[in-house]
Parts: C-alpha cells; sequence; structure tokens
C-alpha cells in the first residue's frame, strides 16, 4: 500500500490539477460520488453536513448537493470566512443555494447552539471541516464545533480524514471528530496508518487523480 503525508498529498493533488490539468472540480465531484457509494440511501435520509471553506468543505457541499438532488433531506452547517473559500467550494455552495433552504453559518454561540440541536433530529453527520489542509492546532469555535459533532450520537463520516486530526503524524491537533467512517481520497494517509482506530474505520477510494501524478511526486519520475 502506498502510504503518503499531508505535504505528498497536497503536492500529487497539484500537479493533477496543474499540470495534467485535471480540473479540480471533477476531482471534487468524484470524491463527492465516493462518500455517497458508501452511504445506505434506504437507511439514511436526514444529514447535516458540516462544511470548512477549503476543498474538503468542496467535498462535503458536493455531497450534500448530490443528496439533495435524490430529494434526501439536507441540512448544512458552513464554518469559516467564505469570502476566502476555494472556488469548487463557491461552484457548490452556488447549488446548494438554488437547492437547499437549510444552510446555516456557524459564527455565534448561538449558532453553535442552533447547529447542536439540529444535528440531534440528522441521521448521519458529514464531517468535511478539515482534510489535508490542516496545518495548525484547531482551537477556539473550530474547536466547539468538533465537540458539538462528538457530543451528538449520530453515525458520522468523515471526508477524507477526520477533522483535527494531522493528516501526517496521526496526532491530534485539539479535538477530533470520532468517525465512525473515513472514507479517503485517493491514497491512504500516514498519519491514518498510523493509528489502528482510525485504520479500521477508513476505506480508500480513487477519485481520478492519474497514476502520473504519483509517480512524479513520490519518485521524480517524469521530472
Ligand atoms: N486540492 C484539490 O483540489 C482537491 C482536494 N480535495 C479535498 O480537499 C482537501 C484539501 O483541501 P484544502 O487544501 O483546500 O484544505 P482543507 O479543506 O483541508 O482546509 C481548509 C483550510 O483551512 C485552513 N486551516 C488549516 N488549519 C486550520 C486550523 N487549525 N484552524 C482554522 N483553519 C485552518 C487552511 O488555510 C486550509 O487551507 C482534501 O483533504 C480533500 O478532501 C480532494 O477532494 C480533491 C482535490
Ligand atoms: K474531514
Amino acid at each position: 500500500m502506498i502510504l503518503v503525508d499531508r505535504v505528498q498529498m497536497q503536492a500529487i493533488d497539484r500537479y493533477a490539477i496543474e499540470v495534467l490539468k485535471v480540473p479540480a472540480l471533477s476531482l471534487v465531484e468524484r470524491a463527492s460520488m465516493a462518500v455517497l457509494k458508501h452511504i445506505n440511501l434506504n437507511k439514511f435520509g436526514y444529514f447535516g453536513v458540516v462544511v470548512g471553506v477549503g476543498n474538503n468543505g468542496a467535498d462535503g457541499l458536493a455531497l450534500a448537493r448530490n443528496l439533495l438532488a435524490r430529494y434526501k433531506d439536507v441540512e448544512i452547517f458552513i464554518i469559516g470566512d467564505v469570502e476566502k473559500a476555494s472556488p469548487e467550494f463557491k461552484l457548490n455552495l452556488e447549488s446548494c443555494e438554488m437547492l437547499c433552504e437549510e444552510i446555516y453559518y456557524v459564527e455565534s454561540i448561538e449558532d453553535l447552539e442552533n447547529m447542536e440541536k439540529r444535528l440531534c433530529n440528522v441521521n448521519l453527520i458529514v464531517d468535511a471541516i478539515f482534510g489535508t489542509g490542516l496545518n495548525r492546532p484547531v482551537t477556539g469555535i473550530y474547536a466547539t464545533v468538533i465537540s458539538i459533532i462528538n457530543n451528538v450520537m449520530k453515525y458520522k463520516i468523515s471526508i477524507d480524514i477526520p477533522s483535527g486530526l494531522d493528516a501526517s503524524t496521526g496526532q491530534d491537533l485539539g479535538e477530533v471528530v470520532d468517525a465512525d467512517l473515513i472514507v479517503t481520497m485517493q491514497l491512504m494517509k500516514t498519519g491514518l496508518y498510523e493509528r489502528e482506530a482510525y485504520k479500521r474505520k477508513c476505506v480508500i477510494e480513487d477519485i481520478g487523480i492519474p497514476q502520473k501524478a504519483i509517480d512524479s511526486v513520490l519518485y521524480g519520475l517524469f521530472n
């Protein structure tokens, strides 16, 4: 099995997008469909999707859009400054806004209380706050959001990595989402592999990153 750390995964993503011209939006879409594949839609019908504003959040919004397209009930909670969001996030948000009336921006104590109350009603929580972009301790509102997610006793799926976990070292960078299932994209991350408790809950899904991007970054081929 190939293992990659955070920096290697980011370099592979970048190579695929910038050198091999794979559209970032198509990777995000594939990531969302990879997660959807692991959701039993006969069992789960009401979803809380909690997103940060990077591409992990974009994966979450694309998943929300695909669930909404199937007439599922979805509530979306956004943490962070949308002005600074990635283009893939913004595009998916525009579509979610057309399909979903339940989009909540979590900024204040009241917003946190509202989120907690609402998450108690859903059947499944999707964690799309941080992925490989997490590079420092989780503090403030992010830490509170993760502890609320952990306190709500619902089935939880983390996209790529449980938010709060260091993708390279497997260290908890503060609060970490206690996921029931982790759908990690394209390659196993060292941080997940090092921690038995996370490794057990992990599935790896191909999202269409060409092998050439992996060979170039990991083995210096094609440079
Ligand atoms: N690069 C790409 O285009 C792709 C990314 N994908 C997804 O996107 C993720 C990576 O996306 P991003 O690089 O946008 O990063 P993330 O979405 O993981 O993180 C978003 C941003 O959070 C900020 N941040 C980091 N640590 C923080 C902290 N402790 N508190 C507050 N903010 C913090 C960083 O500035 C970071 O850019 C992957 O894990 C994967 O899920 C893949 O789905 C497909 C392709
Ligand atoms: K995540």
